[in-house]
């Protein structure tokens, strides 16, 4: 078998927080942002890292890269000890923090990326290639020659991703890549980021608040809470196991009150005057199939929606259902 790109083991960090105690001294409390995770990323997947604000989805990602030293375990990223071996990491790997550039604030994304290809000592002859077919998947020719700090939002943050793949990494690490975006930006991105791993086998591990990044580009989802995996598996195995519900939003062609009883259906919202029917529904219970099926013989449809559950509300759920033994921070 060979090695996953990402080990960890029973992995900890620590921050010692200190917080006035009266009018001269001052209390020492230790907290433990990651609280033993260990967990194997397969090279070529896609896995979405999750939790609540706080959760320790940063700090985790800091160690992957090198960038925190833990306080104890192990890590491993594409068979490198991060701390140690952190330059030759950073030819492996691509990361990306949504809500910190890594780009030359001053510098526009041309000098930018030549730069970057200095300091990955990419051969002159093939990376500009890579250059203009990033410039090309992400549209960032009009901006080119702009300085970082007079891009847009959206538009920094295609250079920060094109920044992080100009040395085509087989890993590529995203701390909220969508945070922010219009939903047409958001789009366009997943659309990029899935197409870099049909093309490269670029393997992804994100971390997001946004239920359609977690769909549409990963594959798995670990959960954390506390600094600890809470659920590692699909996100189909999440919802059915937090019981969390989807909605049917159906257009009909003509108004009615009541659809009457579909089974393993709820009805939330009868919306027009009849014509918009919302219905909730498990996934474990019943599927979208069958209800179309069941509303095909009371109305004629013309038009649905189905509405997948909020992250935030699935991960609330997770957390609710934990018996959680509470954390006593250490004096
Ligand atoms: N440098 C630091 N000093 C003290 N505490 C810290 C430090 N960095 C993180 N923490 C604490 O560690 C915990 C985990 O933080 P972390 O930033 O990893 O969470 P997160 O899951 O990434 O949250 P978010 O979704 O808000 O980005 C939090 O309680 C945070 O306050």
């Amino acid at each position: 078998m060979t090695e996953p790109i990402i080990s960890v083991r029973d992995l900890r960090r620590e921050f010692v927080v200190r917080s006035p105690a009266g009018r001269l001294r001052r209390t020492r409390t230790v907290v433990a942002a990651v609280d033993g995770l260990s967990f194997d990323l397969e090279a070529g997947s896609a896995v979405g890292y999750i939790g609540a604000n706080g959760a320790g989805k940063s700090t985790t990602i800091k160690m992957l890269t090198g960038i925190l030293v833990p306080t104890a375990g192990t890590v491993r990223t594409c068979g490198l000890e991060p701390i140690r071996r952190r330059r030759e990491l950073a030819r492996q790997i691509g990361v990306v923090f949504g809500q910190r550039s890594q780009l030359w604030w001053d510098l526009p994304l041309r000098e930018s990326f030549r730069t970057l290809a200095a300091i990955h000592r990419l051969p002159t002859a093939s990376w500009p290639a890579r250059r203009d077919e990033l410039v090309e998947r992400l549209d960032l020719g009009s901006f080119m020659d702009t300085p970082v700090r007079q891009l847009s939002l959206g538009q920094r943050i295609r250079g920060e991703i094109a920044a992080a793949l100009l040395h085509s990494p087989p890993l590529l690490i995203l701390d909220e890549p969508t945070i922010g975006l219009d939903v047409l930006s958001k789009e366009r991105l997943r659309v990029f980021l899935a197409e870099q791993r049909a093309l490269h086998g670029t393997t992804l591990l994100l971390t997001t608040h946004d239920m359609d990044d977690v769909q549409r580009l990963t594959e798995r989802i670990i959960v954390v809470d506390h600094g600890r995996c809470v659920y590692d598996g699909t996100l189909t195995g999440l919802v059915a196991r937090v019981g969390a519900e989807r909605v049917m939003a159906v257009d009909l062609a003509e108004p009615v009150t009541s659809l009457g009883e579909i089974s393993g259906t709820r009805t939330v919202a009868v919306e027009s005057d009849g014509l918009r029917h919302r219905l909730a529904f498990a996934p474990e219970r019943t599927t979208a199939g069958a209800i179309l099926e069941a509303l095909g013989r009371r109305a004629q449809v013309r038009d649905l929606a189905i509405e997948e559950p909020d992250i935030e509300d699935v991960v609330r759920r997770l957390y609710l259902s934990q018996t959680r033994t509470p954390r006593s921070p250490s004096p």
